[in-house]
């Protein structure tokens, strides 16, 4: 199945009138796929809502086919996930983090625990408390864990909020070696124009609740200078909220 996720008309209104309307959307499995919108866009909203952490008012989101709200453990049985920050207990070492998060998943044992740590070059660290850990480290370790049981599909949400730039670099390199050695799917919200540019094959532009275009990087850049100018023009064409 080429279809990894499926968005079709997803709305979701707080009580203030903000939030995400008709949302429609097709991610394909392989794709890097970017999420790209300003502060207040409508992204986590999006993504708590695939994550099963939120009820739309409307609409739905299938993964791999099985829809988030009707079958829920089948649709996140191929997904890992990290949504607003990457938690762990800090009086655990790394290992002993991946250890509790194992126990989700029978079928993860001590050697995919340190494969895992490997991928994420945390194997060094693997004895000592996340509490040390700086803010790159912690994130490497949120990856760590979200692809403990081999997810055909990981949603990141801001996953490079708050790193220096050696910390985006190997996050950034983390997700492409995951795409092209795992072949896993990924599912990225971002604000940041040029790391998107960088890491991401295709872009969705997110803006005031809407998903105003989608296209392939490839295109995007073989037609404009920068994805900047083509975010700007594509929020001018629509009219700026
Ligand atoms: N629980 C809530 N109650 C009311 N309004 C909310 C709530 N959560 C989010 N919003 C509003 O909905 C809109 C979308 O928020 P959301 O967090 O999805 O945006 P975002 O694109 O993820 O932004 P950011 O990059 O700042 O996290 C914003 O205007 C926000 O203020």
């Amino acid at each position: 199945m080429n279809t990894a996720i499926k968005i079709t008309g997803l709305t979701k209104v707080y009580n203030n009138g903000r939030g995400i309307s008709n949302l429609n959307l097709e991610v394909q499995h392989g794709d890097i796929f970017g999420f790209l919108g300003p502060n207040g866009a409508g992204k986590t909203t999006a993504m708590k809502v695939m994550a099963g952490l939120l009820k739309p008012d409307s609409g739905d989101v299938q993964i791999f086919g099985a829809s988030v709200l009707e079958d829920y453990v089948n649709a996140m049985k191929h997904v890992g996930c990290i949504i607003e920050t990457a938690e762990s207990y800090p009086y655990l070492t790394a290992n002993d983090n991946l250890k509790l998060f194992a126990r989700f998943y029978p079928h993860v044992d001590q050697r995919r625990i340190d494969e895992c740590l490997e991928i994420t070059g945390l194997s060094k660290y693997k004895n000592e408390k996340s509490r040390r850990f700086s803010l790159g480290m912690k994130q490497r370790l949120g990856i760590a864990a979200a692809i403990l049981s081999k997810p055909k599909l990981l949603i990141l949400d801001e996953p490079l909020n708050g790193l220096d730039v050696e910390g985006m670099l190997e996050m950034r390199k983390l997700i492409k070696q995951l795409a092209q050695e795992e072949r896993t799917t990924f599912f990225i919200s971002s604000h940041l124009i040029h790391d998107v540019e960088l890491t991401c094959t295709r872009i969705g532009v997110v803006y005031g609740g809407k998903l105003i275009n989608v296209d392939y990087t490839n295109n995007i850049l073989a037609n404009y200078s920068s994805l900047e100018n083509y975010f700007v023009s594509e929020v001018d064409r629509n009219g700026r909220v």
